[in-house]
């Protein structure tokens, strides 16, 4: 059977994050490249396997998904290993919840004020070469991400990792999005939040993440 296909470039921060927990369950993949410079992602052939013309796509068989975090976890559920149990599945319930409720946290709190600094400092003027940095923006959205950091620090201060003290799905899917602000003139803004910068590089200690880093820019 042929490998799973992951559609996109390894730079871009959704694809980065499916490839991410491909590498952590070491599962076999392709990866396709789609060139989004030239809008290869808006032609027909891309939204056959994602409707609304972004990166990634992803195939694995007859199956096609989209959104990375549910890509994530159909590779969980499907090549995860017993040792790895990132979304806590052989655990109990309450486990499992705490996963849920972290990972809907990095959706709905932190995604939102960290990605407009992400956008504006990095995505858009050098990876897709767009507008120039709108500082407004930029400033609105570390205020946000100060506030969200705030209760992040208060809950590292009680577990290692967020949903408890072994890493998970949830701690994971900060790290897209966590990779680029530290290429940002605002990174030194962790340094207030010492458990959160702790937590932080032990994530990136991770020899799966550093194999996927690898191939993320940082000098623009
Ligand atoms: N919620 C989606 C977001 C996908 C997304 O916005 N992907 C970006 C690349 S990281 C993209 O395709 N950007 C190009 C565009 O929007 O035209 C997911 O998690 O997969």
């Amino acid at each position: 059977m042929s490998p799973m296909k992951v559609f996109g470039h390894p730079m871009l921060t959704n694809v980065a994050r499916v490839l991410f927990f491909l590498e952590e369950v070491g599962a076999e993949y392709e990866l396709v490249p789609v060139d989004f410079l030239a809008g290869e992602h808006k032609r027909p052939q891309h939204l056959k396997l994602n409707p609304f013309g972004k990166m990634p796509g992803f195939q694995d068989g007859d199956l096609v998904l989209f959104e990375s975090r549910a890509i994530s976890k159909y590779i969980l559920r499907k090549y995860g290993k017993a040792d790895l149990d990132l979304l806590r599945d052989n655990g109990s319930i309450e486990e499992s919840s705490m996963v849920d409720v972290w990972t809907e946290v990095e959706a709905q709190q932190y995604y939102p004020a960290i990605a407009p600094v992400v956008f504006e400092c990095i995505i858009n003027p050098f990876i897709m070469r767009t507008a120039p940095t709108n500082q407004t923006v930029v400033d609105e959205s570390l205020e946000r991400l100060r506030g969200v950091l705030g209760i992040y620090e208060a809950r590292l201060e009680k577990s290692s990792y967020l949903a408890g003290d072994s890493v998970s799905f949830a701690d994971l899917n900060h790290i897209p999005f966590t990779f680029y602000f530290m290429a940002t003139p605002y990174a030194s803004l962790f340094d207030e939040y010492p458990k959160v910068k702790a937590w932080w590089e032990r994530l990136m200690a991770r020899p799966a993440v550093k194999r996927v880093c690898k191939n993320m820019p940082t000098k623009f």
